[in-house]
């Protein structure tokens, strides 16, 4: 049951639309498909009422809540505008769309966006049928009738992605798999353009596309396979040389649908598709809410989708976002809902109430920042792991949170994360995360990934740590960015024990200016010196490559620095002791353990250094890599004009159209090479 608003209460044009949407990029709307015959016939009580209460009497913004109960602060959803069942798709087309429209043709790219649980009516929305013509079809035949009258050209794209968020082309009929690249002109290359002169002509193609992606859909008769669908509307115009002109495009977005990623499918399976399709739907509500929140950083690279649409998800951008419910409403719709309308809040407000979405790069950003607060402490090492292991009350509470949840066993796991989440609170202050934020999160499973994955990329950064920290001893120290670090770890080690300072600091200076006046190295050279930094690992004492702590201080031992770089010689078991005192999250005991550290501090250092060179190599030396021709060069360097460091992990190659297969037999290939 609905509890209706007046409509001239709901239709005061003077308020609506995008013009109510000042503060914020995008726009967030609810609409209630109709109901089916079967939902007609339900009883009303067994259905959940939605209430629609309007915000302010100053906006046409509504509060909607779920249930008996009056709507409180508490359980109220805030969205700009809530479409009820009887409010068809031309009503939204003309409030919402065609005003984006405008936008298109002046320049500036929009974007639709569908989402919401299962069965919601997004395909409803968006492409509709041919008595009542969806979004896509009513915004096409608006445009049609636009470029005759401007001059103007137009093209479109068709694109589903599945769960893996492989790309597939609906416009060729062979249905291919695309790596979807934009070029300098912002036009994705890779995937079908196709002109478009008449309506019926599209209507054509549209339909056809969308016919060609159910067979594919289907993996089992009751449970079609989720997937996005993307249409692409490209708008032209002739400069006096004919050339055609790209102005401006529009997006149409049919997110799949989200359905709870613990829910068991009939054979009692929890279908993997459902975490991996879930986790793009929510890098859409991500942006949008980093968009809304004006964060500093929009996650774009969650997912393959957001990545490919950025130009179109930007702030100079339209966006619409449509979160479309049931009439019978549900915990899967109610999540989403939840998720979409985080930013609508107002733009100051919501920072306040900002959940602590990470992204790969914010991690990454903490990471370093762990690394950068390890730097500049003046405590030696061990005394820093103390440190970290008494925290402030809130990173108390947020580690217990986590040890509830078992996610972490390890003490060393716990004090980093506690670290990490106090660091996330002083360096990412602009969003105010609370750990009290945390435990009411609609989203638990988000963020329980998300620390999750913190947490053992602050471990593994630790363990990262340790094997660069051994080549460093070595003189290798401007190998790697995580090299530096550590290395630099070491020396205020150095420098608190007061011994070795002098030969240390004239090492690094030698070595930073060599390192300025080389400015990016070859690979090739970085690796071989890597090589042969592994050839003299293999030569000396697991002493003579860790140097040990001295028990009081922690400081590094003026006896106890390697002098000796010769024959190989069997570590003591008190020399193994206090390798283990050293390491103390591990055992080494053997030759071949000390020999398996030393091949992953070398694996690790050739990752960091690749990923260096991608991010800092000019055209001609990326090309001298293998598996990197003429346009994935091109492409790299158009990405670094983005971020300045667009590579951060191995996982980043996807972003050049690389699969993990290929970046491993790359890798195998460069290291390969050093041996010929
Ligand atoms: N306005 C409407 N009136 C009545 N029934 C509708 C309406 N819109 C959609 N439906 C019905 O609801 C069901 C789901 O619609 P639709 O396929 O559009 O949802 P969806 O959110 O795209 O689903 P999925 O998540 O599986 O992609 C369909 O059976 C459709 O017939």
């Amino acid at each position: 049951m609905l509890m209706a608003l007046n409509p001239s209460e709901k239709f005061d044009l003077g308020k609506v639309g995008v013009r109510s949407n000042i503060c914020r990029k995008v726009r967030v709307v609810a609409k209630i498909r109709g109901s089916s015959n079967l939902e007609t016939e339900l009883p009303s009580k067994t259905v959940p009422s939605i209430s629609i209460h309007k915000a302010s009497e100053a906006s046409d913004r509504v509060k909607l809540s779920f249930g008996e109960q009056p709507a409180s602060r508490k359980e109220a959803h805030l969205v700009d505008y809530c479409y009820e069942q009887n409010e068809d798709n031309k009503m939204i087309f003309s409030r919402e769309v065609k005003p984006l429209i405008s936008g298109v043709f002046e320049g500036h790219n929009a974007t639709v966006i569908a989402c919401g649980a299962r069965g919601s009516g997004k395909t409803d929305l968006i492409q509709g049928s041919v008595k009542k013509p969806g979004l896509a079809v009513l915004a096409m035949d608006e445009i049609l009738s636009r470029i005759e009258q401007n001059a103007k050209s137009v093209s479109i794209s068709f694109y589903e992605a599945n769960h893996h968020e492989h790309v597939y082309d609906l416009l060729d009929p062979e249905r291919p798999e695309v790596f979807v690249f934009e070029d300098r002109a912002k036009l994705p290359k890779g995937i079908s353009q196709v002109l478009v002169r008449s309506n019926s002509e599209f209507q054509r193609l549209y339909l056809s596309g969308c016919a060609a992606r159910k067979p594919a859909q289907k993996i089992a008769i009751e449970r079609p396979c989720r997937s996005h669908t993307g249409l692409i509307v490209h708008v032209f115009s002739r400069n006096e040389n004919s050339d055609s002109v790209h102005v401006g495009k529009m997006n149409f977005v049919d997110l799949a649908g989200y359905e709870d990623g613990r829910r068991r499918s009939s054979d009692c399976r929890v279908p993997v598709e459902n975490h991996m399709i879930n986790k793009s739907v929510r890098a859409f509500l991500n942006v949008a809410h980093a968009l809304n929140t004006n964060g500093s950083h929009v996650p774009y690279r969650e997912s393959k989708l957001t990545y490919l649409l950025r130009d179109s998800l930007g702030r100079t951008s339209k966006i619409l976002l449509v979160a479309c419910l049931k009439p019978s409403i549900c915990q899967d719709s109610i999540h989403m809902l939840s998720l979409a309308c985080r930013g609508t809040v107002s733009a100051n407000k919501s920072k306040s109430l900002a959940r602590p979405v990470l992204s790969s790069s914010h991690k990454g950003q903490i990471l370093r920042n762990v690394c950068t607060t390890e730097r500049k402490l003046p405590e030696t090492r061990s005394h820093l792991f103390e440190k970290k292991a008494t925290c402030t009350t809130s990173t108390i509470k947020g580690r217990k949170l986590f040890d509830e949840e078992n996610q972490f066993t390890k003490s060393e796991k716990a004090s980093s994360l506690s670290a990490t989440v106090s660091i996330v609170q002083t360096s990412m202050s602009q969003e105010e995360i609370s750990i009290e934020d945390v435990t009411k999160s609609s989203a638990p499973l988000l963020l329980d990934n998300t620390f999750s994955d913190i947490g053992n990329d602050v471990e593994s950064n630790h363990t990262e740590q340790k094997d660069i920290t051994m080549q460093s001893e070595h003189h290798h120290e401007e190998q790697t960015p995580g090299a530096n670090n550590c290395s630099k770890v070491v020396s205020s080690i150095e420098e608190e024990d007061g011994s070795l300072i002098g030969a240390h600091k004239i090492n690094k200076e030698n070595n930073s200016s060599a390192a300025n006046e080389i400015g990016s190295p070859l690979l090739s050279v970085q690796l071989r010196e890597i090589s042969n930094n592994l050839k003299s690992l293999y030569y000396s004492t697991p002493l003579a490559i860790q140097p040990t702590m001295s028990e009081d201080s922690g400081a590094l031992s003026r006896s106890q620095v390697p002098t000796n770089i010769g024959e190989p010689q069997t570590p003591t078991n008190e020399q193994s002791m206090r390798v283990n005192d050293r390491w103390d999250a591990t055992n080494v005991h053997s030759p071949w353990e000390t020999f398996s550290m030393c091949n992953s501090g070398m694996k690790n250092s050739l990752i960091q250094e690749y990923l260096r060179f991608l991010n800092t190599a000019n055209k001609e030396d990326l090309k001298r890599l293998k598996g990197i021709g003429e346009k994935r060069a091109t492409f790299i360097l158009e990405l670094r004009e983005e971020s300045p460091e667009p590579f951060k992990s191995l996982d980043d190659l996807k972003d050049i159209g690389l699969s993990e297969k290929q970046v491993k037999g790359m890798m195998k290939k460069e290291v390969g090479g050093l041996f010929d």
